[in-house]
C-alpha cells in the first residue's frame, strides 16, 4: 500500500483545544458534538440557538469527520454512530474480478469524498448527487467494506480465500434466515446524522451499478452524541449499559486481538489470513432479536442477575463502579457467587474462554411489531477480531449452552466478512486482493 497519511483536517473548534483527534476512539464516545445547542423554551421558542460561547451548528455534530484513508478502515475502532446501515450485496452473474475491482474503486472514491471535512457541496460525489445531504457536514460518517466467502468463488479468487472465512459453525439457539445472512460483499455505514447515513447508502447503491444487487439491508441506531449529561457508554434496547468491557485501543494486546498482524501469510500464528488481509479484521454480524416482552416481565434485580451488572450504572455485581474489574470469584454474604454461574458477563468473559476476545460495535434496530405481536427489535451485533475462530466462535459456543440471557434472545441472521486494511490516496479498499 502507498502512503496512509491522513487527509487534511480543519482546525479544532475553540472549545475542543488543539489536541483532540477528529478520529474519535472508543472510550470517548459522545465527546464530539456534546456542547452548545439547545431548543429555546421562552423567547424564540422552537429555534435552536447556541449557548454561551459555544460553537455554531456545523462545528458540532455535523463537522466531526473521520478520515476514510488510513492503515485501517474507518468504522471499526471509532464509537458506533447514531445511525447505521448494514448492507450485503451479491454480484450479478458474469461479474468477474475486473468488474468487482471497478465496484470497489467506485465505492472507495465515493466514501473518500463523502467523509471529507468542509463544505457540504464537496462531500457529495457529483455523479450521484441527490442533494439529500446537501446542507450537512460529514457527521462522523464512516463507510467500511468487506468480502464474504462466496465472493472468492464468484470472482475466481479462491486461491486467496482466507482460512479464517470458514463458515461459522451452527449453534443450537440459531434461527437463521438464509436470505438475510452472508453475501458476496458487505458495507457498513455509520453517521451521526440520519440523512447523511441515508445519503451514503444511496450513493453506494448507485455506485454499484448493475454489477451487484442488494441481498439484505438492516438499519440501526444508537444514542446521538450530546444526548446524555456527560459522555458515557451507550445502552441497548434492554436498557443495559453495553460495551463496558470491550477491549480498549490502548490495551497492549488490542491491535493483535482485533487486526490481522503484518506478518500474515508468512510468520507464525498467521495461517488463517493471507498477506492481503494484513491490517484488516473480520466482522461477525448477527441480527439478534430481543424478546423484550418476556424481558420486561423480569424485575430489575432479576435482569441484573442475568447480566451480572447493575442496570442503572453498569457496575459489576461483584462491586465498584462501571469500570471496576469484574471479580468472578466474589462470594456474597449468603455464600452464593456475586456474579451467577450463568450470568452473561461470566460466560462471555475472556477468562471463561481461554482468553478469546472481540471488539463489539453494535447498532440497535427496531423494525416495528412482528407477526407475533411483539417488537421486532434487538441488536445488530457486529464483532471485530483478527480471527473469528479465536474470538466470536468459542464465546458464542459457550453462550449457546450456558448463558442466562440466551432465553431472551433469538439469533435471526448471520454473516462473516473479511474486512481488508484501509487504503491511501489514489487507492481503493481491497486493491491488494483484486490486483494481487
Ligand atoms: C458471542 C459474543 C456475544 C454475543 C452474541 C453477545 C450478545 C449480547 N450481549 C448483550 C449485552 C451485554 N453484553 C455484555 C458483555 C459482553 N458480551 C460479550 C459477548 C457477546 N454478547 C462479551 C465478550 C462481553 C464482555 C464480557 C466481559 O469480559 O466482562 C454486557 C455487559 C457490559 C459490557 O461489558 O459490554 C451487556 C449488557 C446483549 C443484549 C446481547 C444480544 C442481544
Ligand atoms: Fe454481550
Amino acid at each position: 500500500m502507498k502512503s496512509t497519511k491522513r487527509v487534511h483536517e480543519p482546525a479544532a473548534p475553540a472549545d475542543q483545544g488543539p489536541g483532540i483527534s477528529r478520529r474519535r476512539l472508543l472510550g470517548t464516545a459522545g465527546a464530539a458534538g456534546a456542547a452548545g445547542l439547545v431548543v429555546g423554551g421562552g423567547a424564540g421558542a422552537g429555534v435552536a440557538r447556541a449557548v454561551g460561547d459555544g460553537p455554531t451548528a456545523l462545528t458540532t455534530v455535523g463537522s466531526a469527520h473521520i478520515p476514510f484513508e488510513g492503515a485501517r478502515q474507518a468504522g471499526i475502532v471509532e464509537p458506533a454512530q447514531a445511525h447505521g446501515h448494514l448492507v450485503a450485496f451479491d454480484l450479478a452473474p458474469g461479474t468477474d474480478r475486473k468488474a468487482a475491482a471497478a465496484v470497489l474503486r467506485r465505492w472507495s472514491d465515493a466514501a473518500r469524498t463523502m467523509t471529507q471535512p468542509g463544505n457540504p457541496e464537496v462531500t457529495t460525489p457529483a455523479a450521484y448527487d441527490d442533494q439529500v445531504a446537501y446542507d450537512a457536514g460529514p457527521s462522523s460518517l464512516t463507510v467500511t467494506f468487506g468480502f464474504g466467502r462466496s465472493f472468492f468463488g464468484r470472482t475466481g479468487l479462491t486461491a486467496h480465500l482466507p482460512e479464517a472465512l470458514a463458515p461459522l459453525p451452527d449453534f443450537a439457539g440459531d434461527a437463521l434466515d438464509p436470505k438475510r445472512s452472508n453475501g458476496d460483499l458487505w458495507v457498513q455505514i455509520g453517521a451521526d446524522d440520519a440523512l447523511v447515513a441515508f445519503h451514503a447508502l444511496r450513493v453506494i447503491q448507485k455506485a454499484t451499478g448493475d454489477a451487484a444487487r442488494v441481498r439484505w439491508q438492516m438499519n440501526g441506531f444508537n444514542r446521538a452524541p450530546g444526548a446524555t449529561a456527560h459522555p458515557m457508554t451507550g445502552r441497548n434496547l434492554m436498557g443495559q449499559i453495553d460495551g463496558t468491557n470491550n477491549p480498549k485501543p490502548d490495551d497492549a494486546d488490542f491491535q493483535q486481538r482485533i487486526f490481522v498482524p503484518e506478518h500474515a501469510g508468512g510468520g507464525a500464528g498467521s495461517s488463517a489470513s493471507p498477506a492481503w488481509m494484513a491490517g484488516g479484521s473480520y466482522a461477525v454480524v448477527r441480527r439478534i432479536r430481543m424478546l423484550l416482552d418476556s424481558w420486561d416481565h423480569l424485575s430489575v434485580a432479576r435482569q441484573e442477575k442475568v447480566i451480572g451488572r447493575r442496570k442503572s450504572d453498569g457496575a459489576p455485581l461483584s462491586g465498584g463502579t462501571e469500570f471496576t474489574p469484574v471479580d468472578l470469584d466474589k462470594v456474597g454474604p449468603d455464600g452464593a457467587l456475586a456474579i451467577a454461574g450463568d450470568a452473561h458477563i461470566r460466560v462471555a468473559a475472556p477468562a471463561s474462554n481461554g482468553g478469546a476476545a472481540m471488539l463489539r460495535r453494535a447498532f440497535s434496530y427496531h423494525d416495528g411489531i412482528g407477526t407475533d405481536g411483539a417488537p421486532d427489535a434487538g441488536l445488530l451485533f457486529v464483532a471485530w477480531q483478527a480471527d473469528p475462530v479465536k474470538g466470536f466462535v468459542p464465546v458464542q459456543r459457550k453462550l449457546d449452552g450456558g448463558d442466562g440471557l440466551s432465553r431472551f434472545l433469538r439469533h435471526e441472521a448471520s454473516g462473516l466478512f473479511a474486512v481488508p486494511p484501509g487504503c491511501g490516496p489514489g487507492e481503493y479498499v481491497g486493491q491488494a486482493l483484486l490486483e494481487g
